[in-house]
């Protein structure tokens, strides 16, 4: 269920306007509040969501080997500026004991994970401990490379700049063999 306040998003992003010098009335301005309250309900959807909820999904298949699912698309909002920053997630496993999860599972959690103000640390962290927790693997290798926007439009202004974040759990914490081997992986056409 959703806790997103819309009416209360319109006030503030018409005293945003109004701050800044714009007419909240003028045509091109009367609907903005309201699209802008749809919008973040939108982006921010996944407040009252928990990614470890689709790791209940699992399957029971002999293969304690590597799974990774690479290249998985998202955008999220930075926390500090409120602007988007996007990019792709590479999420690497190791099954135990013949739980492996949906791989779509994988996709929903990064998509959960990222709508909502945040940070690339802290998707990349999350998401490593849920799989962790909830499918008691070998190990978790998540990577994620993203641009933010905040790096970009505005302040340092660095357009094209990667923020790369790793998060390892369980074997890959130790193993930095099977670490690059993931990395080649991720970087095979
Ligand atoms: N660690 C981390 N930092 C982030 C992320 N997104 C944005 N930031 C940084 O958050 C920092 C906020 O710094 P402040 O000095 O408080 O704010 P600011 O004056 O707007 O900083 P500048 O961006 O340097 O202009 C900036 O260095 C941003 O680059 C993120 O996902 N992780
Ligand atoms: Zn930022």
């Amino acid at each position: 269920m959703s806790t997103v306040n819309l009416q209360k998003i319109e006030e503030a992003v018409k005293m945003i306007l109004e701050a800044v010098g714009e007419d909240p009335q003028r045509e091109g301005l009367i609907e903005t509040p309201k699209r802008v309250a749809k919008m973040y309900a939108e982006m921010f959807s996944g407040l009252n969501e928990d990614p470890k909820e689709y790791f209940k999904t699992v399957f029971h298949e002999e293969h304690e080997e590597l799974v990774l699912v690479k290249d998985i698309p998202f955008h999220s909002m930075c926390e500090h500026h409120l602007v988007p920053f996007y990019g792709k997630a590479h999420i690497a496993y190791i099954p135990r004991g013949g739980v492996v999860t949906g791989l779509s599972k994988l996709a929903r959690a990064v998509e959960t994970t990222a709508r909502r103000p945040q940070l690339q640390e802290r998707i990349t962290s999350t998401i490593a401990d849920s799989i962790m927790e909830m499918l008691k693997p070998y190990g978790v290798y998540v990577v994620i490379e993203a641009e933010h926007m905040c790096m970009t439009m505005r302040g340092i202004k660095k357009p094209g700049a990667k923020t790369v974040t790793a998060v390892a759990r369980g074997i890959y914490e130790q193993d930095h063999v099977k670490r690059s081997e993931i990395l080649s992986f991720i970087q095979m056409k």
